[in-house]
């Protein structure tokens, strides 16, 4: 492998050769350079500044953001469609070349808290926060997949050939450095410190009692009930050490990790909201869990009765009826399994349903954000009855936590995973969230336990950040 400087040097000679195929006097638009890196990435550096990072182990996959070439942020109920007038503006006036021939385009990231009149940052650690929805096209991005990767390279237009070369320069300078050092040497794990939960286990049963009562009155079918609970560490939370912990821990998982300002939000989720390729859709129905057992026999145990559960298959089958439901207003064929498989993670295991439909022509990323977000796995059923019940009586925001986050390609198809398994971390402070679907049979101490099974994946992993 080269020499870390070597690349460098490579690279920006590389720059130098091939920036004058871009048209940068262009009035408007964006453009992007693709160049090629001389090898794979297994993550990418964690930098100062803005950054983002999606990095899916077993994919092979890591995709990431640093800079901003472009950002625009909206709130409200409108907040995906202004979005997407802006992305379909860009869509038209983005050049790429590739001399390299990598295959690799820019992209942008897209992502958004749960709820659309939210501020977040009443939510998060320090209030350092991310807007309520945000697109951002990073001026430098690293894409790898299965051994091959590239650094794109983008500047909004129109600019002089001398600023743009310099400005990429000084972003090549601060991240190939950083790619592909050796893992650094592990850390004790590190006793955490547990702050509050909110809600406490007292104000949970009562959650859940009135969540029962609105079940039994038919007024709602399933409702997800969340708590936050704040972990203090004894050193500074480092994110290099807690993606590695997350990608070995959760390795079926995407980390995600976003960065603006000082808080860092970052996720190890489960859970696609939706991938669109080219007309195909796929979508995660993931509801219904139980914990793991050390035992081979007791773990085969818990799967089955996870299986064969009723309450389990009825808090499974309305988000799958649901994202069925959405997708028949945008779609020609919808393939839906008759039944669950079961996705097991290291600290738990969820009845998960893959729907796969063919787009009608035309649909793109922010059109299926809308129709499919929030699914009952994260709100509840009807949507805008268990939507108005938790705005009523969630104890705190959920900010990003049950929002979504991911890639937009240039087409403006893409990937969007639902924020579950997430923290916001600033310095030594960490608010970690899960929730849990009630729905009729639920029990409000199995519940709770399942949300501690379902925090124990990130406050594991920040033991050894
Ligand atoms: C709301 C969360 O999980 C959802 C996803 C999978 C299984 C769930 C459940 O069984 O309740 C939840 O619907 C969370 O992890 O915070």
């Amino acid at each position: 492998m080269l020499a870390p400087l070597k690349t460098l040097e490579q690279i920006i000679a590389r720059l130098g050769e091939t920036i004058d195929s871009l048209e940068l006097s262009r009035t408007d638009g964006f453009a992007s350079l693709v160049l090629e890196l001389p090898h794979g990435l297994s993550r990418a550096p964690d930098l100062p500044g803005p950054q983002f990072q999606f990095a899916h182990n077993h994919r092979g996959e890591v995709r990431a953001g640093y800079g901003v070439a472009g950002e625009w942020v909206a709130q409200g109920d409108l907040r995906l469609r202004q979005l997407q007038v802006i992305a379909k503006g860009i869509s038209r006036a983005w050049q790429h070349q590739d001399p390299d021939e990598t295959g690799f385009k820019g992209f942008a990231m897209l992502g958004f808290a749960a709820s659309p009149d939210e501020r977040p940052e009443a939510s998060m650690v320090d209030g350092h926060s991310l807007p309520n929805a945000l697109l951002w096209i990073p001026e430098l991005a690293l894409s790898s997949r299965t051994g091959q990767s590239a650094v794109i390279l983008t500047t909004a237009l129109p600019v002089s050939r001398e600023r743009a070369f310099s400005r990429w320069k000084e972003q090549l300078k601060r991240t190939i450095p950083h790619l592909n050092q050796p893992a650094l040497a592990p850390l004790t794990p590190a006793h955490l410190d547990h702050g509050a939960t909110i809600p406490d286990f007292r104000h949970w049963k009562t959650l859940v009692a009135t969540a029962l009562q609105q079940i039994d009155q038919a007024r709602l079918e399933k409702v997800v009930i969340c708590r936050r609970l704040r972990l203090h560490g004894h050193r500074r939370f480092d994110l290099t050490r807690l993606q590695a912990a997350l990608a070995y821990l959760f390795p079926s998982c995407q980390v995600v990790t976003i960065r603006r300002h000082l808080a860092s939000f970052v996720a190890a989720t489960p859970e696609r909201l939706l991938t669109q390729q080219r007309g195909i859709v796929e979508v995660d129905a993931i509801a219904g869990t139980a914990c793991r057992a050390p035992s081979a026999a007791r773990d085969a145990q818990l799967t089955t009765e996870l299986q064969t559960s009723p309450k389990n298959l009825r808090e499974h089958n309305v988000v799958v009826d649901a994202v069925v439901d959405a997708l028949r207003q945008c779609s020609r064929r919808i393939e839906r399994p008759e039944t669950p498989q079961v996705m097991q993670l290291n600290n738990a295991q969820h009845l998960w349903t893959m729907i796969r439909a063919e787009l009608i022509p035309g649909m793109d990323v922010f059109q299926l954000a809308e129709l499919l977000h929030p699914t009952p796995a994260t709100n509840g059923q009807p949507c805008a009855r268990a939507r108005a019940w938790l705005r009523q009586v969630e104890p705190f925001q959920r900010g990003w936590y049950t929002g979504a986050a991911g890639i937009l390609e240039p087409d403006l198809t893409g990937e969007l995973w639902v924020l579950l398994r997430c923290a916001s971390i600033h310095d030594r402070t960490a608010d970690l969230f899960a929730g849990a679907g009630i729905v009729a049979g639920s029990d409000a101490e199995l519940e709770w336990q399942e949300t501690a099974h379902k925090l124990a994946a990130m406050s594991s992993a920040l033991q050894f950040a």
